[in-house]
């Protein structure tokens, strides 16, 4: 008797398993289409550029090893003023700030400041915005756009002639990493949606930094990338880029010039939209292979900075760290990070 209803409820089970298979492989061919990990874009081809005939890019994107620049080389207090490639390194002393101003002053310019306040994060908004009223762009039309999943948090803080702030609403993420990864996204489509009618230039920057003496005209260019602060006298085989031949955000041994900061980047907002863009693709390729690069979004500026070198460098003047004493070779420190509570914020 207890065989039978064994044996009994063995078959039923494996009917119910058979019946469930053939269901799943019906409901299969039936969707529209499922996700395959290995067709989707390899590192390889992701960082190649076509180039079509008749166009001609203004900068060749080059594989070719060549050696990395260095900062500091010639004399430990004096910071390099150009890259192999012939971009200007802006530190205190290499620009006029009156000529600049004489330059760009007739222009008319509007620069937008993309900055990202989400959860914990809206307690910098007033410092920030603050100092930026002081020393970002004096004298221009800036845009603030600030992205936030709680725009009740955004301090009131009162601008001067010629500078608007908008409160852009957002979701907020869980992870920290997945809010920081995903400004290049919301960047990109802020661009597309907006921003290209609004500004010329366009930087992003992070929230948790104040602006300590001014940041002008000088910074203005097609693409702009900043020296990370703590990666200026070292050896690029020690730079912090992703290192795993799967990711898209991957880096060789033999190459890098500067490691960047990711809370600094910016130029004319048609190059910052192609460069968030370029980025987000390559974020969204490594999250389908289920991939979260190292140093997340950061790791990617620093792989398409490679292959798309920025035609202006700011030297870590413009993204400085407090914890950090200001060594002799930075003269004047414009913007830097607050020491903050890290753990805590992201908890
Ligand atoms: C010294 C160091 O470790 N630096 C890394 C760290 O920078 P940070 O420690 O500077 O990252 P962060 O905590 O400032 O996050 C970046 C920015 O994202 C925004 N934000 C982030 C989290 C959040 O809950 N809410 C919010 O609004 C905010 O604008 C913030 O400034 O992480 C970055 C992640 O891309 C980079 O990898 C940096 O190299
Ligand atoms: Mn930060």
């Amino acid at each position: 008797m207890r065989c039978r209803r064994l044996a009994l409820g063995l078959g039923f089970s494996l009917l119910s398993g058979i019946a469930l298979w053939s269901l799943w492989i019906y409901m299969e061919t039936w969707l529209p289409f499922s996700y395959v990990p290995y067709y989707l874009p390899c590192p390889e081809i992701f960082n190649m550029k076509l180039q079509y005939k008749g166009e001609k890019p203004f900068q060749p994107v080059t594989r070719s090893p060549h050696p990395q620049p260095k900062l500091l080389e010639q004399r430990p207090t004096e910071l390099l003023t150009l890259t192999p490639w012939l971009a200007p390194i802006v530190s205190e002393g290499t620009f006029n700030p009156e000529l600049l101003q004489h330059i760009y002053q007739p222009l008319n310019l509007t620069i937008g400041l993309t900055v990202f306040a989400v959860g914990k994060y809206t307690r910098f908004v007033q410092h920030f915005l603050e100092s930026a009223e002081q020393f970002f762009m004096q004298g221009y039309q800036v845009y603030y756009y600030i992205f936030t999943n709680d725009p009740a948090a955004i301090p009131r803080v009162p601008l001067g002639p010629g500078r608007l702030l908008s409160i852009i609403p957002i979701q907020r993420h869980s992870r920290w990493e997945e809010i920081s990864t995903r400004r290049m996204e919301t960047i990109s489509r802020h661009i597309a949606q907006r921003a290209h009618r609004e500004v010329d230039y366009l930087f992003c920057v992070d929230v948790d930094m104040v602006f300590r003496n001014p940041w002008g005209p000088e910074t203005l260019g097609d693409l702009v990338a900043a020296i990370h602060p703590g990666y200026y006298a070292v050896p690029r085989q020690q730079f912090p880029y992703e290192r795993r031949h799967i990711s898209t955000a991957f880096v060789a041994e033999n190459e890098g010039d500067f490691y960047y900061g990711g809370a600094v980047f910016g130029g004319r907002v048609a190059k910052v939209y192609e460069f968030t863009t370029g980025c987000h693709m390559a974020i969204l390729a490594d999250k389908a292979n289920g991939i979260m690069a190292a140093w997340q979004e950061e790791s990617h500026l620093n792989r398409r900075f490679i292959s798309y070198k920025p035609s202006k460098v700011l030297s870590p003047e413009y993204l400085w760290d407090d914890r950090k004493p200001q060594p002799p070779s930075l003269k004047l420190i414009r913007f830097s990070t607050l020491d903050k509570a890290t753990s805590w914020l992201r908890s």
